[in-house]
C-alpha cells in the first residue's frame, strides 16, 4: 500500500470517514459540471427533492455541443439546444456560476478552471467527465465520475471510493527535438497498455515532467484515463505557483504565502512508498502517432505498422480490428499515409501554448491542397490570447480554419464531423472507431505540431525533418 505520496496525503485530509461498504466518503472541493452529464443528475437531484449543498463549490461551462462556426441561438442542432436550456435552467435554479458563451470564460471544463486559477494543490475535483484527470497537473486528486456520482456531489459535495494504488510514472532527460508531452504520454500508453493504470493513480515523476511547464504537464495529466488510470498528477513545484499566481482565483496577499507552504508540504515524501514503480527514458521517445482504435496502438513515426506477430498475443484481436477498420496495412510505414482532415484542439492540446507552437511551425507554409486544417482554441480566453498575438493571422495565412472555442472535432458532438471515412490527423485524445463524428472516420492522434506537418505536406510526415 502506498504511503506518504501527494495522492495518501490529499486522500487522507479530504476523507470524512469509512462508509460500511468499506470505500471512502471523500470530501470533494471542487466540482465541474458541462451539458453532456449534469441534465440527468439535476433531474435525479428534483426527483428526491434535493438541494445543491454547495452551489459555490460547482462551476459550469459548456463545451461539447458548441458550434465552433454558427454561434446564433437557437442552435441549429435542437437537441444541442435543448441541452444547453437545461444546463442553463440549472444554474439559474441552484445558483451556480456558468460561463455561457461570450462570457470571456467559456471553453472546455479542463482549460477553464486552470485558467481561472480555479484548479489548485491539494484539491480533489471531481467532473462528470473522464478527462478531469488534466487537473493533476496541478498536484490535485482529480478525477472523472458517472452521472449518479455527479449527483452524489451536488447533493452532498461527497462521492463514496475505493482508494486507489499509486503508480509512480517516472521519466528522466531531456526531450529531443520535436518530441512533445503528448508523445511522451503516447509513449507511455503504448508500453503499458490502456488498461495498465486500472486502479492506479498515476503519479508523474522524474526530470522531464519537472522540466514541463504547466500546460505540457496538462496533456499528460489528461490522457492519464486513456491508459487505465483514472487520476493522474504531478507533484507541485515553482513552475505550478508561478502558473498559479495572480490568477482569478489564487489565494492573494497573505494566503499566497501560506498557500505555497501548504502546496509544498503535500509534495510526495523523499521516501514515499508506491505500489509500483516504471522508469523510462526521455531519449527513447519519439514524435509518437497512433494507426489503430485505441490510443495505446502507437508508434514512433518512423516505424512500420507492427506486424500481428510483432505484439503480444493479447493485443492480436484488437489489432486486427484496428488493421481493418482503419484500412491499413501490418508492416507499412505510417509516414506518408494520406490525411483528409487535421485538427489541432481539444483539451489535451488546445491551450495558448499548444497554439504558439503550431503557429511557430506553420508560419510561412501552407496547408496542402485538399486537405482541411482547422484550429479550435480550448477556450474564449485562449482564443482572445491568441488573437493578441496575432496567431489567428498566421493560422489563416497558412490555410487553417480558425474557429470559436469549444470540443469541436474531438468528439464531434458538434457541427464539426469527418465525412465516410476521411482520416484526420489529430492532436485530440481518442482514436476510437467513429470518434469523430463519421462511422467509418479514422482518426490518429499526435502532438498538435505533428498535425500541423501533416496539414502542411498531406501526409503522415515526421516533424522532425521540418524543423
Ligand atoms: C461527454 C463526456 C462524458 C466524455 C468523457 O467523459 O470523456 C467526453 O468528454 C469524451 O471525451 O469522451
Ligand atoms: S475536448 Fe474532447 S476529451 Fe476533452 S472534454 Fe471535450 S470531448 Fe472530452
Amino acid at each position: 500500500m502506498s504511503q506518504g505520496t501527494l495522492f495518501d496525503k490529499v486522500w487522507d485530509l479530504h476523507t470524512v470517514g469509512v462508509l460500511p461498504s468499506g470505500q471512502t466518503q471523500l470530501f470533494i472541493g471542487l466540482h465541474l459540471i458541462h451539458e453532456v452529464t449534469s441534465p440527468q443528475a439535476f433531474a435525479m437531484l428534483k426527483e428526491r427533492g434535493l438541494k445543491v449543498l454547495y452551489p459555490q463549490r460547482t462551476i459550469a461551462t459548456v463545451d461539447h455541443i458548441v458550434p465552433t462556426e454558427d454561434q446564433a441561438r437557437p442552435f441549429a442542432d435542437v437537441l444541442a439546444e435543448e441541452m444547453m436550456q437545461a444546463l442553463e435552467q440549472s444554474c439559474k435554479e441552484h445558483n451556480i456560476t456558468f460561463h455561457n458563451i461570450g462570457s470571456g470564460n467559456q471553453g472546455i471544463v479542463h482549460v477553464i478552471a486552470p485558467e481561472q486559477g480555479l484548479t489548485q494543490p491539494g484539491m480533489t475535483i471531481a467532473c462528470g467527465d473522464s478527462h478531469t484527470s488534466t487537473h493533476g497537473a496541478f498536484g490535485a486528486i482529480s478525477f472523472g465520475i458517472g452521472t449518479s456520482q455527479v449527483r452524489d456531489v451536488l447533493a452532498s459535495q461527497t462521492l463514496a471510493l475505493a482508494k486507489l494504488k499509486v503508480r509512480r510514472v517516472e521519466v528522466n532527460g531531456s526531450l529531443r527535438s520535436g518530441v512533445y508531452a503528448k508523445d511522451v504520454i503516447l509513449h507511455i500508453i503504448r508500453n503499458l497498455g490502456v488498461k495498465g493504470g486500472v486502479g492506479y493513480a498515476y503519479e508523474f515523476a522524474g526530470t522531464t515532467f519537472e522540466q514541463m511547464n504547466m500546460e505540457e504537464r496538462m496533456t499528460v495529466c489528461n490522457m492519464s484515463i486513456e491508459g487505465g488510470a483514472r487520476c493522474g498528477y504531478v507533484n507541485p513545484d515553482q513552475i505550478t505557483f508561478d502558473y498559479i499566481q495572480g490568477k482569478d482565483f489564487a489565494p492573494k496577499a497573505a494566503d499566497w504565502e501560506q498557500a505555497v507552504s501548504w502546496w509544498t508540504s503535500l509534495q510526495s515524501d523523499p521516501d514515499a512508498v508506491y505500489d509500483d514503480v516504471v522508469v523510462f527514458d526521455a531519449a527513447d521517445i519519439a514524435p509518437t502517432v497512433t494507426w489503430g482504435i485505441t490510443p495505446g496502438q502507437g508508434i514512433a513515426v518512423n516505424e512500420v505498422v507492427p506486424r500481428p506477430e510483432a505484439l503480444p498475443e493479447s493485443e492480436r484481436v484488437i489489432a486486427s480490428e484496428a488493421y481493418k477498420y482503419m484500412e491499413l496495412e501490418a508492416g507499412a510505414p505510417i509516414q506518408g499515409t494520406k490525411v483528409d482532415v487535421c485538427f489541432i484542439g481539444s483539451c489535451t492540446n488546445g491551450r495558448l501554448s499548444d497554439l504558439q507552437e503550431v503557429a511557430h511551425f506553420a508560419k510561412g507554409k501552407h496547408v496542402a491542397k485538399g486537405v482541411k486544417a482547422f484550429v479550435v482554441p480550448g477556450s474564449e480566453r485562449v482564443k482572445q490570447q491568441a488573437e493578441a498575438e496575432g496567431l489567428d493571422k498566421i493560422f489563416q495565412e497558412a490555410g487553417f480554419e480558425w474557429r470559436e472555442a469549444g470540443c469541436s472535432m474531438c468528439l464531434a458532438m458538434n457541427p464539426d464531423k469527418l465525412q465516410g471515412n476521411q482520416l484526420s490527423a489529430s492532436s485530440s485524445n481518442r482514436n476510437f472507431k467513429g470518434r469523430q463524428g463519421s462511422s467509418s472516420g479514422r482518426t490518429l492522434l499526435m502532438s498538435p505540431v505533428m498535425v500541423a506537418a501533416a496539414a502542411v505536406t498531406g501526409e503522415v510526415t515526421d516533424v522532425r525533418s521540418l524543423i
